[in-house]
Parts: structure tokens; sequence; C-alpha cells
């Protein structure tokens, strides 16, 4: 740390603004000395604990013109820190450097292949639940707390109610139960142990922890509930609560913050059965600190732990190595996409649902089981084309196989929605990597603007039927050549750039569940 040396960051210098391929603007190393500057002052005014917490992966991305950017590697954190800090930073950096005009929070994945970036690191923005709309579930996953004055960061959780015991816990929904989940051969080990969990007398854990993962839709926020739900009617007494990681991480940074993690980890020593959803989101060095504490008593005391992801613990790179070491330490179970005879049990099971509430629905089977074959994906898409049917059916009661299949052909193709629009796409694409449309849509050749330009290029063209000039007149009237450069230029690197596929893959899926 170099306090003392009065910086002064040069922003006159053109080739600071106009970046080329892999080349990064640091703002030179007067700007890494206000950068350090700043930062110890947030560690006084703020106390260690709490500046490691926010402030710890936070690198000096930028500094020209009077504009500093810095990156973190999420979106959580560059919203949390927007939503707390970012006056705090900009009075800060001001003060160093009055000429500043603005200092912004960028996520790292932005600012590829800079000597001031962190090493590859997750960039993956917390996901945007996709549970049905109008869940308990969906409430505990987007909803702000109701208790507390602390802002929620956007998607990071939920509204906290007493669930039998627990005030500590997401609330569960009603729907997700053992009886509405549809076992088959790619699920029936996973769909077991949970019972058993489920079933078994406080104290007589078996599976310790149960680690269930599988990719996106495929039921496990369902299972985990299930399991809440049977132990909370089997166990009258003991603490049972089922939360998702993005909501453990709010609670403790919030605690962290009011200084009030004692008490916190008062309150959750006595849990007998903790259940965690989404873990791939745990993010942060304390935080997984304090997850790690808490997992261990929990395991040690021979409490009930059951965790849920997207992918087996070992390929959770975000987490801490002791804290992947306790979660592969039980049983791993993975589950896969439902078969057909699945598919339209899950079909036959909304039916009911749907005719408990308006007995005058009728589907026939002939139609159910021509859905259950024409989508061949995960729970959440088989969910998806019934709620279709059913809203085409209040409208077009005489609904017909042809015209299903013409509905779902204009929803499915491989599995994914059809009708993307290129709008769409740029908004999505701009707002992840935090640059404006009309930036996108502008001549800028920074390679803030370059990289996500690419990228909603590539994406228009791999989810839309437009031709490339259609797409380069969508582009502020670019040419077709670029589009094309553009394409090929983000599917080489993404065979080569895991993070880049990975991110490709995130926006994708955000697309998707946008349409
Ligand atoms: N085996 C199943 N039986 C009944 N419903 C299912 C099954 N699998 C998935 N579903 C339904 O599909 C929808 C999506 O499932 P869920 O949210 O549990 O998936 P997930 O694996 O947690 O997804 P994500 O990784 O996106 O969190 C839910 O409405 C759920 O009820």
């Amino acid at each position: 740390m170099q306090s003392g040396v009065a910086a002064r960051i040069d922003y006159s210098h053109p080739a600071q603004i106009e970046l080329h391929e892999g080349q990064m603007d640091i703002g030179g190393g007067a700007g890494e000395l206000v950068f350090e500057r700043v930062k110890v002052q947030l560690r006084t005014r703020l106390g260690a604990e709490v500046f490691n917490s926010w402030f710890g992966r936070m690198k000096l991305a930028e500094a020209s013109r009077g504009i500093v950017r810095l990156s973190v590697p999420t979106a959580f954190l560059r919203s949390w820190i927007n939503n707390h800090y970012i006056k705090t930073i900009d009075e800060l950096w001001k003060a160093e450097e009055p000429s500043t005009l603005k200092v912004e929070v960028i996520v790292r994945s932005a600012t590829r292949s800079t000597s001031a970036a962190a090493p590859a690191e997750t960039t993956k923005e917390p996901r945007r639940s996709t549970k049905s709309t109008g869940s308990a579930a969906t409430a505990a996953k987007s909803s702000a707390p109701a208790n507390s004055s602390a802002p929620l960061p956007r998607n990071a959780a939920p509204v906290e109610i007493e669930a039998r015991g627990s005030s500590v816990g997401s609330p569960l929904d009603h729907r997700y139960t053992f009886e509405s989940f549809v076992e088959g051969p790619s699920n029936r080990v996973a769909f077991a142990a949970a019972k058993a969990v489920a079933e078994t007398a406080p104290n007589a854990v078996r599976f310790n922890p149960l680690y269930i993962h599988s990719s996106v839709g495929l039921g496990k926020t369902h299972l985990l509930q299930a399991i809440a739900a049977e132990a909370i009617r089997n166990r009258p007494g003991s603490r049972v609560v089922y939360l998702t990681a993005e909501y453990f991480m709010w609670r403790f940074a919030s605690a962290i913050r009011d200084n009030s993690a004692l008490a916190l980890k008062e309150h959750l020593r006595d849990i007998d059965l903790l259940i965690i959803d989404d873990m791939q989101f745990l993010q942060g060095k304390s935080i997984q600190h304090e997850f790690c504490h808490l997992i261990n008593m929990l395991l040690d005391s021979a409490k009930q732990v059951v965790v849920a992801a997207d992918r087996p613990a070992a390929d959770l790179e975000s987490l801490e190595p002791r804290v992947r070491s306790r979660l592969t330490g039980g049983v791993s179970l993975e589950m896969a996409a439902p078969d057909f005879s699945m598919r339209l049990s899950m079909l036959r099971g909304r039916l009911l649902a749907a005719q408990a509430e308006d007995p005058t629905i009728e589907i026939s089977d002939e139609i159910l089981n021509h859905i259950a074959h024409a989508v061949p994906g995960s729970g959440r898409e088989v969910e998806g084309a019934f709620n279709q049917v059913l809203f085409r059916r209040s409208f077009e009661p005489q609904l017909d196989i042809e015209r299903i299949d013409e509905m779902l052909a204009h929803i499915f193709r491989s599995g994914e929605p059809k009708r993307v629009r290129i709008e769409e796409i740029q908004r999505i694409v701009a707002r992840h990597y935090n640059v404006s449309k009309t930036e996108l849509l502008s001549n800028r050749r920074t390679r803030t603007i370059v990289k996500p330009r690419q990228v909603a290029m590539y994406l228009s063209k791999v989810l839309t039927p437009r031709s490339l000039p259609e797409i380069g007149r969508r582009f502020g009237g670019r040419d077709h050549t670029t589009v094309l450069h553009a394409v090929r230029k983000i599917e080489d690197l993404s065979t080569s750039d895991t993070k880049l596929a990975q991110e490709i893959e995130f926006l994708r899926r955000l697309i998707n569940e946008a349409q």
C-alpha cells in the first residue's frame, strides 16, 4: 500500500479510452494509487469484516476522462455495492481526485484480460427465479424482506416468515410435496433419499449431508421443499429451515453490517434440519466461512443437512475448498430429465390441480399424451407447455392436436423457446454487461462495448430466424459482414473460453425465460 503519495489520474490520453481487442484501460499507476487510498479509507470506516465481504474482490478496471470503473466478479456484489456504498466511494474518490466525474461499478466479465482483474471467477448473475409465478417459493426468491431496512439486492431473496419455529427460513410453496412429485427412473434414488430424510426421526440421520444436483427445472426445489414440508409434519417441535443460498448470504451480510452476526449465529445453532437450495450462488469469503462453520456444527452434532445445486459439489468452483469438501463428504445424487411417462404423469397432475380450482376444465388424455411427446425437456418446460394450453383453451375451447402442435412449435424448438425478439436480446445483454442499449448500437469501439455487442449479435443469430443483413440493420445499420464476423468470433472464443461459454449459456437462459 502506497498511501501518502499524491496521485493524479491522467484523463487526457485518448488511447486510454478507445480500446482494442485484448487491451485494458487501467488509468495507469496513478489510478491504482487513488484506488488503494480509497480502499484504506473504506476499510477504516467500515471495519475489516464488512470491507472484506464487499470490497475484497473489487478491482480498478478503468480510470479515464473523469470516469472511474471498479469491477467486481458478480452482479450480486455490484448490486449490493450500488445500493449501499456507491455514494461513499464516489465521495472518497472525488476527495482524492477532484476532476473525477463519476465512479461506477461493473461486473468483471466486461473487463476481461486486465492485469488488475481477478483470475477467472464465475460471473454468473444470481439467477432470476423461474419458479411458477404466484407461489410462495417465488416470493421467497424475489421479494424484499419485510422486517429489514436494508434494501435487498435484486433477485437476492425473500420475505422472511416463520416456518414452524424458525425465523430464518424462506416460505414454502404448498404445492411442492412428495405427493405431487413425479417419481421415475431419472430421479428415483434422489426421491427415496429425500423421503428417508424427511421421515427419519431427529438425531437419527442417515445421509449427511444429502446433496442433490441436476440441471435446471428438474425438480430440485420441489423435492427440497417437499422434504421441509414432510419433516415439519413428522417432527413436531423440531426446527426445520429451508432457505436459498442467496438468502443465506443476504442474512449474513445484513447481520455483519448491523453488528448482529453473533445473534444470528446463535439463532442458527439449534436447527434440526437445514435445507439449502441453489448452493451454486453462495459467494464471498467471509460468508462461506460462516456457512462452513454452520454446517460443520450441524453435521458434528448429527443434525441433518440437505443441499441442492445445479452441478456436483466438486464442480462448484466458486466455493472454498473446505466447503466443497464438507459437501462431498455425504451422499451425492443426481437427477436427470424426465422420460415420456413421467412427463405425462406431470401433465396429469397439473390437470388435476387445475380442475380442483375449476372443475369445468377439460383436456383430453390424447392431448396430454401429445404434449408429453412434443415437449422433451424438463419439468419446467412441461409445466410451461401445460400453462400455455390451459391459457389458450380459455378462449379457444376446441383446441385440436394440430392447433396445439402449431402453438408448441412457436414455443419450443429443441427445448428452447422460439419467438425471441432482437430488442429483448439487446436489452438483456446490455443490462448484463452494464452498458446502455444506445452504446450497444453505437459505433464506439471500446472493449467494454465491443464484447457485449458481439455477444448480442451472436445470440440474435442463434436464437432468432433473422438473416445477417436484418440483424445488421437492427444493430445500428451495420453491414452483414460485421455481423458474420461477430458470430464467428464469439463461436470461436466460446469453444476455448469456458467462462465466456458459461456467460452465453446464462444469457440464453435469461432470454428464454423472459419470453
Ligand atoms: N419430478 C417432478 N414432478 C413434478 N413436478 C416437477 C418434477 N420436476 C420438476 N417439476 C416441476 O417443474 C417446475 C420446475 O421445478 P424446480 O423449480 O423444482 O426445478 P429446479 O431443479 O429447482 O430448477 P432450478 O435449477 O432452475 O432451480 C416446478 O413447477 C416443479 O414442480
